[in-house]
């Protein structure tokens, strides 16, 4: 019998998933699996049981919650020879990579994407020992993703990051950077940098409008050193996706990507803390193997 390992973030988001429990169990045992959970009580939790479900050869991990639950799994199952097949559940307060793969938080759509869908295999980042799905970054405006405290986001929402974001806007400076990538080199000074494997950032749906789950690349945006009143106007055209025409927008695909900081620089990982750079970046190109949504989906690239 097939068995499935339910890995959920009690706390994620408005905290629901605990109350979609008994569903999703049961959803899963009418789709054949013999179906566990594991609640997560912190950091690290879901990444040391996703781990434990390889060993135990499950064929189906899910990750409930948010990005960082999601996260944590991947790099709990990255190293491992043998990688069950990712589902996910979205349940946290932005979900990027749910956006990105056009899966639901309506957990009955969830749940018939975990026990229907097709599987796909998609491409992760790692740098350093540290694995990512959706996007790493450095600069000062990144940093706000950890900055936003667990509760805020429970009674808020996504607004508690625009919140934070405002707050945040007028400590913003530039830092000297050198990056290389793919063998061509960027020098210069940058409000920051981006390194995305999903075209769904920060709930900017249009950010890296050409990133591919499965094209082995990532997508790499740099903004220039400017100016206050520029870098609000260039976060308002990344609503609509015009920020990649811009001047003091480079937007280019990459495979590996070396940056190097003058000063401090901290590296941001799929919204966590991910440490100092320098840092490499690589594509592990199809490292995992996901249940997604059947129909034709804009994440993925036609490569056959
Ligand atoms: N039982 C728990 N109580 C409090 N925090 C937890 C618990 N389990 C895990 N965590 C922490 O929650 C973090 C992940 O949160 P997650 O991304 O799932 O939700 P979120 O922060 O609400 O959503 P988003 O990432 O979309 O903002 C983990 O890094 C871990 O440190």
């Amino acid at each position: 019998m097939k068995r499935a390992r339910l890995i959920y973030n009690p706390s994620s988001g408005r905290e629901q998933m605990k109350k979609h429990l008994p569903y999703v169990l049961d959803r899963l045992e009418q789709a054949g699996y013999e179906a566990s959970a594991h609640a997560t009580t912190g950091k690290d939790c879901a990444k040391r049981a996703a781990r434990t479900a390889c060993e135990r050869n499950f064929d189906l991990v899910i990750a409930a919650g948010g990005d960082g639950t999601i996260n944590e799994v991947v790099n709990g199952i990255a190293e491992q020879e043998y990688r069950p097949s990712l589902g996910i559940i979205p349940a946290g307060t932005t979900n990027d990579f749910a956006r990105a793969l056009h899966i639901p938080k309506d957990i009955v759509e969830a749940c018939d994407i975990l026990c229907d869908g097709r599987l796909q295999q998609i491409d992760i980042g790692k740098v350093g020992n540290q694995y990512f799905i959706n996007i790493a970054g450095a600069g000062t405006l990144t940093e706000l993703t950890y900055e936003v405290p667990s509760k805020l986001k429970t009674m808020m929402g996504q607004v508690a990051y625009y919140v934070k974001g405002i707050e945040k806007l007028p400590r913003i400076r530039p830092s000297r950077v050198t990056i290389e990538y793919d063998g061509k080199w960027f020098e210069g000074e940058i409000m920051l940098f981006l390194v995305s494997n999903t075209n769904s950032v920060g709930g900017f749906e249009k950010l890296a409008p050409n990133a591919y789950l499965n094209d082995g690349m990532f997508d790499l945006l740099i903004l220039k050193k400017t100016n206050l009143a520029d870098v609000v106007r260039l976060v308002s055209s990344a609503l609509r996706g015009d920020h990649i025409f811009d001047e003091r927008v480079i937007y280019v695909q990459a495979s590996r990507i070396k940056v190097h900081a003058e000063q401090e620089l901290h590296l941001n990982v799929d919204g966590e803390y991910g440490g100092e750079l320098p840092g490499e970046l690589v594509n592990l190109h199809n490292h995992i193997q996901m249940r997604v949504p059947n129909k034709t989906l804009p994440c993925f690239q036609d490569l056959y």
